[in-house]
């Protein structure tokens, strides 16, 4: 099996080095400035589950190079998803299903539409995850998770063959049957966790120490538990707690990717994930006062100066 990482940040490179160290043919599609800085520091993996190496992975920055492309894992920000879609022509052309490993959910769609029902798999990531300054991923605490199913019935040979593919992959996979199901409990957790720890400006510690902080967590779930129903999927309040739960029993230290992306000063996904929420909201015609006053809140610094 060739499994393509498109987008070699902090996800792909975890990912796609864990496959690699298993023994899968893996190649990395990068732009020229990343792959100037792969040629310059090579690509590691430091991780509570252990360090590794890259050795000699096969980076390059043209799709047509790519030969029998099975599976190609896209872990973009949201707001570099178009910027794939001729990347992702080559590749689908060649054969290739599409695994995005993104948060939020307007970009399943956004796929579906582009390349086709039967090209787009299910996919997502519960995991702490980023690049240093030499652009090697560092991963910290238990998560390791990848999630991953078939959204169309044509898709379920090729989920079983990642599925036995990942098997001894060094990390936690697990195939779904229903990924939708899988993708809005993730999107409910990752919209209330990002957008109160990048409203707040805090880790998730200094967030539940306050009460009223928190609470916005819990508001901002029940609004996507809400949004999901309009949507088809079933989220039970037993989820909701599950997912509350998940938050309270964090490091204090931990934080959401985006709140890491403010702190550096990096562009930030809030468009895609709090923002996707409110404009699928408005489509329902559904009040989600909490995903607004979030959204409001972290605009200002959505874009570096
Ligand atoms: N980090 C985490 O802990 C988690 C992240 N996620 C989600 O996963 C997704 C990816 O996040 P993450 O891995 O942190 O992101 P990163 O910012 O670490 O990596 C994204 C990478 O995509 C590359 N890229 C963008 N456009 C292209 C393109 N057209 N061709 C090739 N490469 C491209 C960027 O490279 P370049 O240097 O060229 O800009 C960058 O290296 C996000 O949606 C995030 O919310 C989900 C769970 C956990
Ligand atoms: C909360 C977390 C780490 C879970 O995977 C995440 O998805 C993110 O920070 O983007």
């Amino acid at each position: 099996m060739n499994i393509v990482i498109l987008g070699a940040g902090a996800l792909g490179v975890y990912f796609g080095g864990r496959w690699l160290e298993s023994g899968a043919e893996v190649s990395f599609l990068v732009r020229e400035k990343r792959a100037a800085q792969i040629e310059a520091n090579g690509l590691k993996i430091n991780s509570t589950h252990g360090d590794y190496e890259l050795k000699n992975p096969h980076i390059t920055t043209e799709p047509d190079k790519i030969e029998s492309p099975d599976i190609v894992l896209v872990g973009v920000k949201g707001f570099h998803l178009e910027g794939t879609f001729n990347q992702l022509q080559t590749l689908t052309e060649k054969g290739a299903y599409i695994l995005p490993v993104l948060n939020g959910i307007e970009h399943i769609e956004i796929l579906q539409n582009k390349f086709g029902k039967d090209r787009v798999l299910g996919g997502l990531s519960y995991i702490f995850a980023a690049l240093n300054d030499k652009g090697h991923a560092e991963q910290a605490g238990n998560m390791h998770h990848l999630y991953f199913g078939p959204l169309d019935p044509s898709q379920e040979a090729i989920c079983e063959k990642l599925e036995h593919m990942s098997k001894n992959s060094g990390f936690i996979s697990k195939k779904s049957s229903d990924m939708m199901y899988e993708l809005w409990k993730k999107y409910m957790f990752i919209s209330a966790l990002s957008g109160v720890t990048t409203a707040a400006n805090l880790p998730i510690g200094a967030v539940r120490e306050h009460g009223e902080t928190f609470h916005i967590a819990k508001m901002i779930m029940r609004e996507i538990q809400s949004l999901a129903k309009h949507y088809g999927t079933v989220i039970s309040d037993d989820d909701v707690e599950a997912a509350l739960q998940n938050a309270r029993s964090l490091d204090s230290e931990a934080t959401s990717s985006m709140h890491k992306d403010r702190r550096k000063g990096l562009r930030l996904e809030v468009d895609h994930i709090q923002g996707g929420a409110v404009r699928m909201a408005e489509e329902k015609g559904l009040e989600v006062p909490s995903l607004r006053t979030v959204l409001g809140l972290i605009k200002p610094f959505e874009t570096p100066e």
